[in-house]
């Protein structure tokens, strides 16, 4: 078996979920292999390990998975109730179907119930080699249950796994139990025990030894040792205090799968494994599913990040244009308030959108910034955009986006952040409307429409440029520049339907009050809207 693999191309998540871009994309990647990752496993009724968290690691790293089910278990958060063997002939026949046709890259392995299906995998794995091979020696699960058949133990030590499959196998990743069981009931309690158990499993054949001390009595990291066969690597995680920890093996020996399938080498898809397991444990460290003492997490956070989530947030509505407050750190230090200060009294003020606009934010600082600011914005269901920083948008999971022209694509910030959260683009001609659209924009902002001191030397466009702007556009509009108490009602008057607000930054933030100033520029745009209608 190899472990350096090369495919350049991996299954491209995104473009399942973006229905805007999705048929361009498949059809863009026809052509190109997909990284891909066979499960060899048992199913999980509870969705949390074997069978169903492969699946859910490999498609949130991007690579392809498919399965061979070794056995069917009946278990929940309180336990393993029962489980029932695949009947090994069918083990055969699920493996021949896949390998012999999918183009495996990768093979991994769970819960084999039997030497019998050991057997046929090896057999399987020597008519069809693949490039890599993961085995997680699935004996002992995370709670403490034997999930294989007693004579599987010794099938490890003494049969298959000693003469076939261990020597077949990349990397082989047991836990301090596993471990212990492969070397005759050794006991493990140090790190130094861990790697000399590793060296130990090395001699039985695998290239590499990964021994996970996620059950070392050590109060602070999570210490794994990395075997290469010449050295023991200490890779140091930190220990997230959670119970939802059902289905981490299953998920660490997936990622590294995935990983080696998508062309990495051994450690490097270690670490990634180890980070991807730390952030998914991190993230669903508070949710609750079942009642039992060790709960599943959720492996599909990126993508739960990157929507629009429904429990806090309502998707984007063209009307929270209506008055978009956008902040200016210049402004606002100008009148000694802090720019969370200033987003809490524009949303006093009835602002229904807001924009950090900090051009000479540190990252570190703006980060802060952002998050405080998303907190009280959230608290009162109003949307935060961030202004040119798709980075700092992700980083504090933000509503969205608005870009200029020379910023980062849209498509490409899209691609980014996902389906689910807003974007907004400048636009000063119906061309770089239509183009805004095309690239998976939710909005335009169009100006300046006015001259400001504020973006002094920008290009103005003119109530007729909005309103041509407006007409050609496919989204929602908001105008930008000079907009204010006096000429607010002006601008929304063009008669366009779909303008939707204007954006404004002075005549709000360079004012002594904030909160005032936002009060009475809600009630034109109100009147302007009742007259309307
Ligand atoms: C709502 C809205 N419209 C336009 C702009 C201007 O964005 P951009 O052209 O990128 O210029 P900067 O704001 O980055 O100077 C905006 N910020 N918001
Ligand atoms: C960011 C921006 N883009 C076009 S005009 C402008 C500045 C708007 O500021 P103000 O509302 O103070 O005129
Ligand atoms: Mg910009």
């Amino acid at each position: 078996m190899v472990t350096q693999l090369s495919h350049p191309f991996s299954f491209n998540f995104q473009s399942t979920v973006n229905l805007r871009t999705s048929w361009v994309k498949v059809t863009a990647m026809a052509n190109h292999k997909v990284a891909h990752v066979l499960s060899v496993a048992g199913s999980d009724s509870g969705g949390g390990a074997g069978i169903q968290a492969d699946i859910k690691a490999c498609a949130s790293l991007g690579v392809y998975c498919s399965t061979v089910i070794t056995a069917v278990t009946a278990q929940n958060t309180l336990g393993v109730q029962g489980v029932h063997g695949v009947p090994e002939d069918f083990v055969y026949e699920q493996l021949k179907s896949v390998l012999s046709d999918m183009h495996v890259d990768v093979v991994k392995t769970g819960m084999l119930p039997s030497i019998g299906v050991v057997k046929l995998l090896c057999h399987s794995l020597k008519e069809f080699p693949v490039q890599a091979l993961v085995v997680d020696p699935v004996m002992v699960s995370t709670s403490g249950h034997i999930l294989a058949d007693p004579s599987i133990l010794m099938a490890f030590r003494y049969l298959y796994c000693r003469e076939e499959l261990l020597p077949m196998a990349d990397i082989v990743t047991p836990n301090l139990k596993e471990a212990s069981a492969l070397l005759g009931g050794m006991k493990l309690v140090t790190v130094a025990d861990m790697c000399s158990a590793a060296k130990s499993i090395h001699d039985l054949g695998p290239r590499y030894v990964l021994v996970k001390g996620g059950d070392l009595p050590a109060p602070l990291d999570a210490v794994d040792i990395f075997f290469d066969g010449d050295h023991c690597h200490e890779l140091r995680a930190s220990r997230i205090q959670t119970h939802n920890t059902h289905g981490t093996g299953c998920t660490l020996a997936s990622c590294i799968a995935a990983e080696l399938a998508k062309g990495s080498l051994m450690l490097p898809a270690v670490q990634v494994a180890k980070r991807f397991v730390e952030t998914a444990l991190d993230y669903s460290k508070d949710i609750v599913i079942g009642s039992g003492p060790q709960g599943p997490f959720d492996h599909l956070f990126k993508l739960k990040r990157s929507t629009y989530n429904s429990s806090r947030r309502r998707g984007f509505n063209p009307n929270d244009l209506l008055l978009y407050a956008i902040t200016d750190s210049g402004m606002n230090k100008k009148w000694a308030r802090s720019i969370i200060d200033a987003v809490k009294a524009s949303i006093e003020g009835g602002a229904t959108i807001i924009q950090l606009r900090e051009k000479d934010a540190e990252t570190q600082e703006f980060v802060r910034l952002a998050e405080a600011c998303l907190e009280i914005c959230h608290s009162h269901g109003v949307a935060l955009l961030i202004n040119d920083r798709v980075d700092i948008a992700l980083a504090c999971d933000a509503d969205g986006v608005h870009l200029g022209q020379s910023d980062m694509p849209p498509r490409v910030a899209r691609t980014l952040l996902g389906p689910g959260k807003i974007i907004g683009v400048s636009c000063k001609t119906p061309e770089q409307a239509l183009q805004a659209w095309a690239d998976g924009a939710d909005y335009i902002g169009c100006g300046g429409v006015f001259p400001t001191s504020t973006k002094a030397n920008n290009l103005t466009v003119g109530l007729s440029g909005l309103k041509t702007v407006c007409s050609a556009s496919k989204v929602p509009v908001v105008a930008i520049g000079g907009i204010g108490l006096a000429n607010a009602h002006s601008v929304m008057e063009i008669g366009e339907p779909n303008l939707h607000g204007v954006a404004v930054v002075s005549a709000l933030f360079d004012r002594e009050s904030v909160s005032s100033e936002t009060r009475k520029l809600h009630s034109v745009l109100m009147d302007v809207l009742s007259v309307a209608k």
